[in-house]
């Protein structure tokens, strides 16, 4: 079953003081079933974190359609944006975005408690949640006395409390070391493997290699894709390597 269809999709940056464009989304296309585990890459600059900022309601596109679950998200209404987020999209970010003074228990909860949810049912999800994570003994700490890989936990114990029907994570390893970083992915593997959508930006190619499918973005469209099928991991990555030195080539060929 189709999550989210994304059509023509145009993305548009016009300087408040300049009357230069930046064109970031030319025309983007492209659906993603739910269950998938799906990568999106491309060099910098080519409109990662503008497609991103689009499919979490951050920003606004210029046109095109994005369709989450039959309901236009290029549509919903000021008004409306907040409570929708909240229901259908969980964020996971390269510097985790914890509050520094609450605590690890109260940063997983706050979702819940922006949306009035009854205390007996944000300890009957805590607690699944954090023990999945294996974070279940740190819940009291504050996130300066944990580590970047339990603070990126904790993130996405936060991200997952409200089940969203959709994950987006934005370099979720980006600040990780490697050890961290594999054991976030593994989780990420773990939650899809339960049934979770996800969709990750990602500069590194082993991170991305732990997903369903790779979307390759170039100048503002989506160049190329691959699935992983029954490929190993490192199959993946070897393929996901050899593509991104053909989307290297052809870029130097446009310039
Ligand atoms: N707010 C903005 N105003 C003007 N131009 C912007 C703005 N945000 C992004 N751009 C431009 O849009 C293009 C796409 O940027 P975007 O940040 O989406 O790329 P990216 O693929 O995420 O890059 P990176 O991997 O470096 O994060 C770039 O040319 C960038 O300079």
């Amino acid at each position: 079953m189709t999550l989210l269809e994304v059509t023509h999709l145009k993305k548009t940056y016009t300087g408040i003081f300049s009357t230069q464009e930046v064109q970031a989304l030319k025309d983007i296309n492209f659906s993603v079933e739910k269950g998938e585990f799906v990568s999106i890459m491309g060099e910098s600059g080519s409109g990662k974190t503008s497609l991103l900022n689009i499919l979490a309601t951050l920003d606004t596109a210029t046109a095109g359609e994005v369709m989450l679950e039959g309901k236009d998200l290029t549509q919903i209404k000021d008004s409306e944006i907040s409570n929708f987020r909240r229901d259908y999209l969980g964020f996971v970010f390269q510097d985790f975005n914890l509050l520094d003074n609450f605590s690890i228990k109260d940063n997983i909860l706050l979702p819940l408690v922006l949306s009035n949810t009854p205390i007996t049912e944000m300890e009957n999800r805590l607690m699944p949640i954090i023990q999945k994570l294996k974070i279940d003994g740190l819940i009291n700490h504050y996130p300066y006395e944990v580590s970047g890989g339990q603070k990126q936990r904790a993130a996405v114990a936060r991200a997952l409390i409200t089940n969203p029907k959709l994950l987006l994570a934005d370099e979720p390893t980006g600040a990780l070391d490697s050890k961290s970083s594999q054991s976030l992915l593994e989780t990420f593997e773990a939650i899809n493997d339960a049934g979770q959508t996800i969709i990750m930006v990602t500069h590194s190619t082993r991170a991305a290699a732990y997903s369903n499918r790779v979307l390759f973005i170039q100048d503002g469209e989506v160049y190329h894709e691959i699935y992983r099928g029954e490929q190993t991991p490192d199959q993946f990555m070897d393929k996901i390597s050899q593509a991104l030195v053909v989307l290297a080539n052809r870029g130097e060929q446009h310039e």
